[in-house]
Order: C-alpha cells, then sequence, then structure tokens
C-alpha cells in the first residue's frame, strides 16, 4: 500500500494505524504517523505511535476540545517525540449536504499556544483553503481522493492569500525570491483582474480607450494607494500605475478593434 502511494506522489507519506498491530510496519515504510481523529482517546496507541520516532500528526477529534487536543500532542511529546504537528478535521456541528464544518478559530488557538505547525485538512473542499491559510495554518490536507482541479484551486488560494496577509522573514536570497514569488502570483491575479474591470469601464464610459483618459481620477487613485504603501509613496507608485493603466487601456483598445483590426 505505502509502495503504491510513494509511486504516486512526491510528498511524506502519512499513514494512521488501525491498531497496534500496523505500527513495525509504518516504522519501516511511512515519513509519518496520524493519531486519528476517531481514536486519539485510545492512549496506548497514541503513545505507541509517538515512539515510533517518526513526526506525528494529532488530528482533532470531531467533538474535541482544544484543550484535549493539545494533550494528546503532550502525550507524544512525553513519550520524547517533539516532531509533532496538529491537524484540525472539523467538528461533528451538522451540515447540509454532509460537509465539514472546520474550527479554523481553534486551529489559530492551537498554532498560538503551543508554536507547532497545525495543518488543516479540508476534505473535497478546496473553497476555504484561502480561509485557513488567512488563520494561519502552515499546511492544507485534502482528500486522497481529492479531484486535479480541486487541489489546484487549494494550491492556488494558499499562495494568493498566503501572499496577501501573512508575512513572512526570509533569511536567505533564495528565501526572500521564493516569498516574492508568492507575493508577484498575488500581483499578477491582481494585475489581470484589474485589468478586466478597467476593460468594463472603458465600454460603460461615454468615451473609452486612450481618447477618455480621466487623469483626475488616476492622480486620486495613486494618492489613496499611497495610503496603503507609505513606503513607496505616490511618487514612485505613479509611474507603476501609470504603466498598469496604460497596459489596460492597450488591451481595451485591442479588444475594442477585434482580431482583425476591426
Ligand atoms: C478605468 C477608467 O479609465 C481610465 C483607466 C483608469 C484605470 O485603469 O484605473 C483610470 C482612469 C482612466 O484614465 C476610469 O475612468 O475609471
Amino acid at each position: 500500500m505505502v509502495a503504491e502511494a510513494r509511486a504516486g506522489w512526491a510528498g511524506p507519506i502519512l499513514v494512521e494505524p488501525f491498531s497496534a498491530a500496523d505500527l513495525p510496519d509504518i516504522a519501516e515504510q511511512a515519513d509519518g504517523v496520524v493519531v486519528g481523529a476517531a481514536w486519539m482517546q485510545d492512549f496506548r496507541l497514541v503513545r505507541a505511535a509517538a515512539k515510533l520516532g517518526l513526526p506525528v500528526i494529532v488530528q482533532r477529534g470531531p467533538a474535541a476540545t482544544l484543550e484535549e487536543w493539545l494533550a494528546i500532542a503532550d502525550y507524544c511529546v512525553a513519550e520524547g517525540n517533539d516532531q509533532v504537528a496538529l491537524c484540525e478535521c472539523g467538528s461533528r456541528t451538522p451540515m447540509p449536504g454532509g460537509g465539514i464544518t472546520l474550527d479554523l478559530a481553534m486551529a489559530r488557538e492551537a498554532r498560538d499556544r503551543t508554536g507547532r505547525p497545525v495543518l488543516v485538512a479540508l476534505g473535497r473542499d478546496a473553497e476555504l483553503a484561502g480561509a485557513a491559510v488567512a488563520a494561519g495554518a502552515d499546511g492544507l490536507m485534502l482528500a486522497p481522493d481529492a479531484e486535479r482541479e480541486v487541489v489546484a484551486a487549494a494550491r492556488e488560494a494558499a499562495v494568493v492569500v498566503g501572499a496577501m496577509v501573512r508575512r513572512e522573514d526570509p533569511a536567505t536570497v533564495a528565501e526572500a525570491r521564493q516569498v516574492i514569488d508568492r507575493v508577484d502570483a498575488a500581483l499578477a491575479t491582481l494585475l489581470e483582474r484589474r485589468a478586466e474591470l478597467a476593460g468594463v469601464v472603458q465600454r460603460l464610459k461615454p468615451v473609452g480607450g486612450f481618447a477618455g483618459r480621466d487623469m483626475e481620477r488616476e492622480r486620486s487613485l495613486v494618492a489613496a494607494m499611497a495610503r496603503r504603501a507609505p513606503v513607496l509613496g505616490a511618487d514612485r507608485l505613479a509611474p507603476v500605475m501609470n504603466a498598469v493603466i496604460e497596459a489596460g487601456l492597450h488591451l481595451a483598445e485591442e479588444r475594442r478593434a477585434g482580431p482583425d483590426g476591426g
């Protein structure tokens, strides 16, 4: 089973034991052991799993309180295993359609209190990926059978939302470039959306395109942006936004002309 999973997946293989009998195989083949939400009260199995020396992921049972959840992590640490991460998998609160109700506030609290990485299990629902990242999630888990598009959407939301709301502290050129790449991913997404919206205005204004350019509006949007980007300031933002606006106007004019120039 593990060998099969490894063949189709480049990431770490985390395995949840059904019983203590599974532990030797897990120790030999897996990269991490999962303390499942369903049996987090089985302290003997929790202890035995922690003793394998592999990283442990402690899932929160659907009715477990924060204290109960963190106590299981403490059990693992007491077995001498400090490689413990937590995983929020949702509460038992009934949801129409059987969806899970993730407790993102609890996930955030668990992270703040323990300093340990907290994963959020999204099931097959990528739509909460951005919310989980905004709440501080260090990683997202999707159901093994989640569709490719769902995985891609979750990854995209994590990058874009993460770049917007989380500050990172890179220490090397390579790390700083990775963070820049994520910020640029968010910028590209926003620039594309902005160009579409500016195109809407060109179609709705009595005179669109370069002929209907409104410099007063452009100055005022730069001034508003400078309030959010005080370090750059209006003087540095102005040429950047001029290029952005002109790119939007060129696009709108090309589209109006049509593929063969009108
Ligand atoms: C979009 C408009 O048309 C032009 C493009 C602008 C923009 O991209 O923000 C701003 C002012 C206009 O020069 C507008 O008038 O709002």
